[in-house]
């Protein structure tokens, strides 16, 4: 069953290359019947902590994980392909991995958006009916710098927009609508994960950085995961580009 078409209650499996997004399975009532997840990052260690976590709490069935680099092709081919043949089909795909990298900037936009094509590629390929695939969801995590502009980050903010346009571009694709495949983009303010802790010349002024952090405010996971279950469970909303922010969440656009 796909998402869109059923509302609540039915996420079973996932393939997702995220990191705070696995919240989202601990957080509503309405998707309490735990679906089939592949976990996947380019660090081990945060993987396999996140992954026992998620087991002694899931059964180990539920979890599976493997390692991979969005930088790199075939590894995420073959993320796609293990996560296809385990749980025959896919129903959501987020591509939610991110850093903040001015000095190697080249790095951040292969991660930040060359990362969330090579994801969208391989979801819509498995995704698609003349594959096998029966439809689904994909939800491509950017930020509020894919829609305003950042002057202490300026090749994350080319990356976020990236994104954003990718993701808008898709929806409206005739072949998605036929294949029932939804693309979706979130795109939230700051929120208190790892990616703020950033190291020398990760910015271009982190004072500037801070400033206006402090003006905004910064968010909890959980509001954010509220948000991201509040986009995949309204029905029919391919397009939408949802903004979070300390106020609430704001659909920026619709396709
Ligand atoms: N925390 C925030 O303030 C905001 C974060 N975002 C976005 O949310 C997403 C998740 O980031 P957070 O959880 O906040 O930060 P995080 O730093 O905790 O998570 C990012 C994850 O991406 C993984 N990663 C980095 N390079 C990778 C690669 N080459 N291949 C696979 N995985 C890789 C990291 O190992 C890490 O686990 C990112 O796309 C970020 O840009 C968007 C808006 C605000
Ligand atoms: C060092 C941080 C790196 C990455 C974190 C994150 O991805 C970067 C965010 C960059 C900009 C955030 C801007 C936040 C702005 C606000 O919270 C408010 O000024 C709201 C402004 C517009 C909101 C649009 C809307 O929802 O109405």
């Amino acid at each position: 069953m796909k998402p869109r078409s059923t509302g609540r209650n039915t996420l079973r499996r996932l393939a997702v290359p995220l990191s705070e997004v696995f919240k989202v399975l601990h957080l509503k009532p309405s998707v309490d019947i735990m679906p089939q997840v592949c976990l996947s990052d380019v660090n081990p260690h945060i993987l396999e902590s996140t992954c026992t976590e998620l087991r002694e709490k899931y059964g180990q069935d539920k979890v599976h994980y493997q390692v991979c680099d969005v930088r790199d092709d075939a590894q995420v081919e073959d993320l796609f392909s293990k996560a296809k043949s385990s749980f025959s089909k896919l129903d959501l795909v987020v591509n939610n991995a991110g850093v903040v990298d001015e000095q190697d900037w080249l790095k951040c936009i292969d991660i930040n958006l060359n990362g969330v094509i090579r994801g969208s590629l391989q979801g819509i390929k498995h995704m698609k009916k003349e594959n096998g695939g029966s439809g689904g969801t994909i939800v491509n995590v950017a930020s509020l710098a894919g829609v305003v502009p950042v002057s202490y980050s300026p090749a994350y903010a080319a990356s976020k927009h990236g994104v954003v346009g990718y993701t808008r571009s898709w929806a409206g694709h005739p072949d998605m609508k036929t294949n029932d495949i939804r693309f979706l983009c979130l795109c939230p303010a700051f929120a208190k994960t790892e990616i703020l802790k950033t190291k020398e010349g990760q910015l271009l002024g982190q004072k500037m950085a801070e400033e206006f952090m402090k003006k905004t405010g910064v968010m909890s996971v959980d509001q954010v995961t509220q948000a991201f279950t509040d986009l995949i469970e309204t029905p029919d909303n391919s397009g939408s580009v949802m903004s979070v922010t300390l106020q609430g969440s704001k659909l920026l656009f619709q396709v």
